[in-house]
């Protein structure tokens, strides 16, 4: 069987050298390539700390994209460069894996057009740890029976986006669930600017960034004399890369785009 052959755009980051890792131990992926903002043209098992591997780096995606046949473009770099790669790949018949997050509704719109007209398959996941799939299911189902809740996500301090794409995506879920609500008191005011978080359709998302995290959230539920609170903990990156695989995997067998990896989850 062909090997499903991959291209990393943002090998040196901490998800990146992570996905590179996973790739290499794997019997049916193999890196054909990788993006990068520096190193042009030299292989990945030349940069300290990445494996020994032989695939070429380039700095120009669409170069890159044009040059190389690969099935499968995985993105963990920036909103702003995961957007356009991620486009790149569409126009280039490559399909997008992307665990970027930070996309504006505006332009996963956009992408999912692009992906339909192009009949290619791609995913966008803000997480893709198992752990924290189910924490949103089950955080959506909860909001049934109790529509008040509060999302804390917890991150490092090197996080451009906030809130984190896991957050979002909780919400987004829990509104598509929950009917119509207004929760908190309606006189509420805040003393201090941004007390009581970002508001979405009047959930409340706290992030907290601080060194030693990783990537943390707590969905809290509140019901008469009583709280449901469901929490998931990612402690290493690892824990992200059996969903990356899944998704690499899958999505040669897609041709639309879906966000978020409970649609490949049985
Ligand atoms: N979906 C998930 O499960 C999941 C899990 C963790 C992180 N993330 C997301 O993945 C992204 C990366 O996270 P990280 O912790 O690895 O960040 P990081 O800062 O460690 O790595 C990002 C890498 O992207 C590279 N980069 C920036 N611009 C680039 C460009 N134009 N071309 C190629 N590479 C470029 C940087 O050099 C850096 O090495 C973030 O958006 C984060 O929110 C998603
Ligand atoms: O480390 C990050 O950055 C993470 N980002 C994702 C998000 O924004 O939800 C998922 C977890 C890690």
């Amino acid at each position: 069987m062909n090997k499903i052959s991959c291209i990393v755009a943002g090998p040196r980051g901490k998800m990146g050298s992570e996905a590179l890792r996973m790739i290499e131990k794997d019997d049916t992926l193999e890196l054909a390539a990788c993006i990068d903002r520096k190193h042009e043209g030299e292989r990945v098992q030349d940069i300290d700390g990445l494996p020994s591997m032989g695939a070429i780096i380039y700095t120009d995606a669409e170069i890159c994209m044009q040059e190389v046949e690969a099935d499968v473009l995985i993105d963990l770099t920036t909103p702003e460069y995961g957007y356009k790669h991620t486009k790149l790949a569409l126009e280039n018949g490559i399909r997008p894996v992307v665990g970027t997050t930070g996309f504006s509704d505006d332009q996963l719109s956009e992408l999912r057009q692009l992906a339909e007209t192009k009949q290619l398959g791609a995913v966008i996941a803000p997480n893709f740890a198992v752990g924290a799939v189910l924490m949103m299911q089950f955080s959506k189902w909860a909001s049934k029976h109790f529509p008040d809740v509060e999302i804390i996500e917890k991150h490092h301090d090197q996080k451009l986006d906030a809130p984190s794409g896991t957050a979002a995506k909780t919400a987004q879920l829990i509104q598509e669930e929950r009917e119509e609500h207004k929760q908190g008191h309606e006189n509420e005011k805040e003393t201090i600017e941004g007390a009581r978080g970002a508001n979405y359709d009047g959930m409340r998302i706290h992030s907290v960034r601080l060194p030693g995290l990783v990537a943390h959230q707590e969905v809290i539920f509140g019901g008469l004399g009583q709280t449901l609170t469901i929490k998931h903990d990612s402690y290493h990156r690892e824990s992200f890369m059996s969903g990356v695989k899944l998704a690499a995997t899958e999505v040669m067998n897609l041709d639309v785009l879906v966000y978020g990896l409970e649609h490949l989850l049985d």
